[in-house]
């Protein structure tokens, strides 16, 4: 059994999974049978061997959620589901994290992450966001040339760009020097311009290369928690880590993480013993060949639980 350190939580430690059955906030079917395969593959079996009590409720289900009749608000894609949606998130994910439990949130696509980050934030606003990701998903109402939400929620979270009134209920709780990027490779013009303006801290893979991920770790945290005191939120989307390692994801891009380093990520924030919440994104068992769906969910159940205290030794 492990050693579980995680300062803000009370005994017995207890985690929450959340299953996130979605795929509205970006156009390819099959994300949100991710949470499902997560599970389906022994997820809940191993955080219990680790020492942890889990809670998990069953999948979410967004159905009674879904609008009618939802047209795009300016580019935005499906912008009332998504929006529902991940309110109800905050609101599951929130409701965890104030009764003393660490959420993990199972995707779906990313868009869900303004969902638990808003739930996190409500109890712990000053909490860090430790973004794992090919991209940076901080694209706006103008900026985003796709439309799908999956590559805008920081945005929210920040309060950037233009209000949308179907998103009033996100609190723009998150400061930009509480944000740090890993992995990043595949930004659009508009996002490179959010990150300089509003100087966030990013490690893109330039930095990986140059500095290994052992220094990276270090500096990463040494931006949004020097003091090592604040508690952390991890969104991990599964397309941070090189397609070779998780092919079966939406938006894969070549030149990602390598196994070791995504779980070094993940080893090191448990480490710390202030993750408070975490989300693993984007798994969609729906885009590749059976070997490889099975590879990308048993790396996303690994990650999970190196997250939550699997040693090597
Ligand atoms: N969560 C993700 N996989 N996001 C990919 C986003 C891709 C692109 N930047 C967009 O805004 O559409
Ligand atoms: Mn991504
Ligand atoms: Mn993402």
């Amino acid at each position: 059994m492990a050693t579980l350190t995680s300062k803000f939580l009370p005994n017995p430690k207890t985690i929450a999974v959340v299953g996130c059955p979605f795929s509205g906030g970006q156009s390819k079917l099959g994300v949100d049978k991710g949470p499902i395969h997560l599970v389906e593959a022994g997820l809940i079996t191993r955080l219990e061997e680790l020492g942890w009590k889990v809670i998990f409720d069953g999948h979410h289900q967004f159905e009674e959620i879904s609008t009618a009749s939802d047209p795009p608000i300016g580019k935005l894609k499906n912008p009332r589901l998504v929006s529902s949606v991940c309110e109800s998130v905050a609101d599951v994910v929130g409701t965890h994290v104030r009764n003393g439990q660490l959420p993990v949130t199972l995707g779906g696509d990313h868009s869900l992450a303004m969902g638990t980050i808003s739930g996190t934030l409500s109890s712990y606003p000053d909490a860090c966001v430790i973004w794992i990701d090919a991209h940076a998903d901080i694209n706006t109402a103008e900026t985003t040339s796709s439309g799908n939400i999956h590559g805008m929620p920081v945005s929210f979270l920040l309060g950037l760009g233009e209000k949308i009134p179907e998103y009033a209920w996100v609190k723009p709780l998150l400061r930009p020097e509480r944000l740090v990027y890993i992995g990043l490779r595949d930004l659009d013009a508009g996002e490179r311009r959010i990150l300089r303006e509003n100087n966030i801290k990013a490690f893109s893979m330039h930095e990986v290369d140059k500095y290994g991920i052992g220094r990276v770790m270090d500096m990463a945290l040494d931006h949004v928690n020097p003091n090592r005191d604040l508690p952390i939120h991890l969104s991990f989307d599964v397309d941070a880590l090189d397609p070779s390692v998780a092919p079966s994801t939406g938006t894969p891009v070549r030149g990602g993480l390598t196994f070791r380093e995504g779980h070094y990520i993940c080893e090191v924030i448990h480490e710390t013993g202030l993750l408070v919440a975490l989300d693993l994104m984007e798994v969609n068992p729906s885009l590749a060949d059976p070997e490889s769906v099975r590879q990308t969910v048993a790396v996303g159940c690994s990650l999970v639980c190196s997250a939550l205290g699997e040693t090597l030794l």
